[in-house]
């Protein structure tokens, strides 16, 4: 019987909602893959309501869980680390050193690093030490980075001109460190305004992915915790990056229709599970080159 993977995802708990672990575990529990879920901050809601309550888990509770895991004689059975929403720079460095005890234990462990950001405009608040820690630390480490646009901007310090040049931003950092990008929302002059678009980058070659854009009220918030578990979930499954990359977008958007066609804000992941597992739709990642 083929082993179920198992995945340490480090990141936000909302208690209502969904953003970071409470918008990501439960998807990947259901795509197949055993999580461990090690929430960086708990909080009532997302920060995107202005306003929240809860706190932020002390930064040396990260590298004790981890050496909890491992006295039961568990850690070598972690195949990925997920990290994602961050309370403070020191939980970052702590992680690294969780990552690194981790991949001393299990070489082939995979991590994988959503350098979530403060986007002030859309309401989500990160701590600027935060961003700091993820463009000059957390990079060298993670053997996939899954950045939005913003995220890509800060990483390359500008704004891109074309897609091609998202492309060799997104290129560029290959030689920081890790093995492939994948560029979870694409913004740049001359983008078809109907829309979503993905990049895919690695040393073997590049995709880009459209999908549609759908109509929100009020954009919905988790949707990049959302693609970077269930794309990480996907390659521990067996996939290769690119259908990783296919399913992740496919899986995704069955997750905004869903949501849409309920009207509702936060995303509906319970009604869209069998979506999650078996999209009904299709988007295929086209080679791009330079
Ligand atoms: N197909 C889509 N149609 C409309 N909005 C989308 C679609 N896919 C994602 N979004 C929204 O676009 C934004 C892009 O998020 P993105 O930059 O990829 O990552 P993050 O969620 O990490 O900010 C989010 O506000 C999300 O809700
Ligand atoms: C607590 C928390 N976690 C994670 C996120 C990231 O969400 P997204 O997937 O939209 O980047 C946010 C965004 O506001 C947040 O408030
Ligand atoms: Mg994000």
């Amino acid at each position: 019987m083929k082993r179920t993977p198992h995945l340490l995802a480090i990141q936000s708990h909302v208690v209502f909602g969904h953003a970071g672990n409470s918008a990501a575990v439960f998807p990947m529990q259901r795509v197949g893959v055993n999580v461990w879920p090690l929430n960086t901050v708990q909080f009532s809601n997302h920060t995107q309501y202005g306003q929240w309550a809860g706190e932020v888990l002390a930064p040396q509770q990260i590298p004790a869980l981890v050496e909890g895991i491992a006295v039961i004689g568990e850690l070598g059975n972690c195949d990925a680390v997920l990290s994602g929403y961050l309370g403070s720079a020191d939980q970052g460095r702590a992680i690294l050193t969780g990552v690194a005890r981790i991949k001393a234990t299990n070489p082939k462990a995979l991590y994988l690093c959503d350098p979530v950001m403060g986007h002030p405009e859309k309401g989500c608040i990160v701590p600027q030490e935060v961003s700091d820690f993820l463009l000059d630390e957390a990079v060298a480490m993670a053997d996939f980075l899954c950045p939005n646009q913003l995220e890509l901007d800060s990483f390359a310090g500008r704004k891109p001109q074309s897609l091609f040049d998202c492309l060799g931003m997104a290129k560029a950092l290959l030689a920081r460190g890790p093995k492939a990008v994948l560029v979870k929302h694409l913004d740049y002059p001359g983008k078809l305004p109907d829309g979503f678009e993905m990049l895919l980058v690695t040393a073997e070659g590049s995709w880009h992915l459209r999908r549609p854009l759908l109509a929100f009220p009020r954009q919905p918030v988790g949707v990049g915790d959302l693609t970077s578990g269930l794309f990480l979930a996907r390659v521990l499954l067996g996939d290769s990056l690119v259908a990783a990359f296919e399913f992740t977008a496919a899986a995704v958007h069955e997750v905004l229709l869903e949501t849409q066609a309920c009207g509702s804000y936060e995303l509906e992941l319970v009604r869209a599970q069998d979506r999650i597992a078996h999209p009904r739709v299709r988007f295929e990642a086209t080679p791009i080159g330079l």
